[in-house]
């Protein structure tokens, strides 16, 4: 996508023509070009003339986000059916070719969701040395703050916007929590939210096992889900993001580490997804919002497991001008799980492609990553 740049005219007063020409050569503005350059025109005029001389990475990210191609509508499962061997049949074709999938009827009602998100804004809106009282454990639970982490490890531009909440297995001790005074229902909305997105998790692992032609409680059997390391993810998007923080994303471009993820938003849009991550350039499209929906992806472990049947999927969230929340659910193997290849997912000619690696080594290693920048 570098060759974007020396396209770009330094006078910043493009003219029409000159505009067309930038159209046409930029890869990215090449495949808009079919889907009508007259619309995109103002958009381009108006990227165009910001300061763009050393700041060809904004650029592109602002293009990127202002151009990308429609929404994607992502495969949908309905948890309420009871042919569950058909709805597993569907969620081995979206795992192979998203990675993520929408899930409805999951059973959570809307008012828990509501209520997840009404605590969740009350705590970021409480003022930063507070947030910071709580901030993440060595057992990686409480609070991250803006720019504490960079998702993309290989990003030159460190440090996402977003700020996050960490709650881990509600049944240890290791949890932070606000204070009852400052934050009275917190705790209790949280715990339960986290009992019932875990539930909705484990029926999804069941219909998992079953698209992978295993036992529908294999992943019981083999104490994977012992006592998993659900992550309950709190995070808050910024709305106005200043001058000096353009060209940043709200979440970096990333896998997530684990077996799956399970994610309610606010409706605001943001969340991209690259299905093909070595093609260059990458192309991201733009995640759909569907009501009551939950946003299910599938983790690295998982992919590992199923030796890349299961794609785990590049995502990211791109800054959209307008404050968002979200909570993601990491449903992850005991820390002691060995994850090796699953017997259904390798054969003579296709022989697993990773070692096995303890479930616990392989995610501590990649939280020490994205902490590490
Ligand atoms: O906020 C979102 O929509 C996605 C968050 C995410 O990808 C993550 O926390 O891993
Ligand atoms: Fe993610």
């Amino acid at each position: 996508m570098a060759d974007c740049t020396p396209m770009i005219p330094a006078d910043m007063s493009a003219s029409e023509l000159e505009l067309n020409e930038f159209v046409k050569h930029s890869e990215l503005g090449a495949r808009h070009l079919k889907s009508g350059p007259a619309s995109q025109l103002p958009t381009l005029r108006r990227i165009l003339h910001r300061s763009l001389h050393d700041k060809a990475h904004i650029y592109l990210v602002d293009l990127e986000v202002e151009m990308s191609p429609p929404n994607l509508y992502l495969p949908l499962i309905d948890l309420s059916s009871t042919d569950r061997a058909s709805t597993a049949q569907s969620i081995r074709k979206a795992c192979m070719d998203h990675g993520f999938f929408y899930v409805i009827n999951h059973g959570i009602d809307d008012f828990i969701v509501k209520s997840l998100f009404r605590e969740s804004m009350k705590f970021f809106d409480l003022p930063l040395s507070e947030k910071m009282k709580l901030e993440r454990s060595k057992d990686h639970r409480g609070y991250t703050a803006p720019y504490s982490e960079t998702l993309d490890t290989s990003s030159k531009f460190k440090g996402d916007l977003k700020e996050s909440f960490y709650v881990g297995p509600i049944n240890d001790s290791l949890n932070q929590w606000p204070s009852k005074e400052s934050l009275p229902a917190w705790k209790v909305t949280m715990e339960s939210y986290y009992e019932k997105i875990l539930n909705v998790g484990f029926r999804l692992i069941s219909l998992i096992s079953i698209a992978l032609n295993l036992d529908e409680n294999f992943f019981t059997k083999i104490g994977a889900l012992d006592s998993p390391m659900g992550f309950l993810r709190l995070l808050h998007y910024p709305g106005e993001i200043p001058e000096s923080d353009k060209g940043k994303y709200g979440a970096s471009a990333h896998s997530d580490y684990g077996m799956i993820t399970l994610l309610v938003t606010d409706g605001m849009p943001g969340l991209q997804i690259c299905r093909e991550k070595d093609r260059s350039p990458q192309l991201w499209e733009g995640v759909d919002h569907v009501e009551r929906a939950l946003i299910v992806n599938i983790g690295d472990i998982m992919e590992r497991w199923t030796n890349c049947t299961f794609r785990s999927t590049l995502h990211r969230v791109v800054a959209v001008g307008q404050e968002r929340y979200s909570a993601a659910f990491f449903l992850d193997p005991n820390y002691d799980c060995v994850v090796e290849c699953l017997e259904t997912c390798c054969s003579e000619t296709s022989p697993p492609r990773f070692p096995p690696i303890k479930s616990g080594d392989y995610l501590e290693e990649r939280l020490r990553l994205t902490y590490s920048q």
